[in-house]
């Protein structure tokens, strides 16, 4: 995909566009030694990967400061998202939660070598130190019903929760009604027919 064609979907200046070009490198060449992303879906990569992740940053509040996403994996959406906010939005700080040692090393370098300003805290959501943010998300992690208990604990009061959701979307959001309380407000994807994008706030036990 080229600059004009990316700038259709999703407004980014060309320097940050040749930053998610460089990223897109090095997730194709680490792809061949880790499994970031599953290998059938590299020839796709903008459409299925980066687009979709650039989308939920569309989604975010203005002005937060604290971002933290959990299971990141390659970076979807974390290492978009930081991207994207590189020059526009500065004082953002993005913190990866990936417990898998190959993965936070991969997230480190694309970080390291594209100057972002995100922390990779390899170990498990579970036990990791509460990270009040102001907004979390999470890409292909866990059930709405796991990911709400994960906000609980990494999620600032009046923070938002961000989270992409396939096409069985309502059958979990009714199973995490059956513990959880919140406000949701739900997008259509951009990226995909039958899926959407939860944006979650209020979060709390009923
Ligand atoms: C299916 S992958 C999705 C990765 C990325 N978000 C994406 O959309 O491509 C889930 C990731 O979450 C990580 N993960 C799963 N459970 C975790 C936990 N409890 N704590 C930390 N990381 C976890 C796995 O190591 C894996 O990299």
């Amino acid at each position: 995909m080229n600059h004009a064609e990316f700038q259709s979907q999703v407004d980014v200046s060309r320097e940050t566009f040749e930053r998610l070009e460089a990223y897109v490198a090095l997730l194709t060449k680490w792809n061949t030694a880790i499994n970031l992303v599953s290998p059938s879906t590299i020839s796709q990569i903008w459409s299925r990967h980066i687009l979709d992740s650039a989308q939920i940053y569309g989604l975010a509040p203005e002005n937060p400061n604290i971002w933290c996403d959990l299971g990141s994996g390659g970076g979807l959406p974390a290492l978009v998202v930081s991207i994207m906010a590189k020059d526009i939005r500065p004082g953002l700080s993005m913190t990866c939660i990936e417990s898998d040692l190959r993965k936070a090393t991969f997230l480190r370098t694309v970080a390291r070598e594209l100057d972002l300003k995100l922390t990779v805290r390899s170990e498990r959501i579970e036990k990791a130190e509460p990270q009040s943010a102001d907004i979390l998300s999470a890409r292909a992690l866990a059930p709405l019903n796991a990911l709400c208990g994960f906000a609980k604990r990494h999620l600032r009061p009046g923070g938002v929760a961000i989270f992409p959701k396939g096409e069985n979307y309502r059958q979990e959001v009714h199973e995490a009604l059956e513990n959880w309380s919140f406000q949701l407000d739900t997008y259509p994807s951009k990226t995909h027919p039958n899926a959407v994008i939860l944006k979650i706030g209020e979060i709390s036990r009923v």
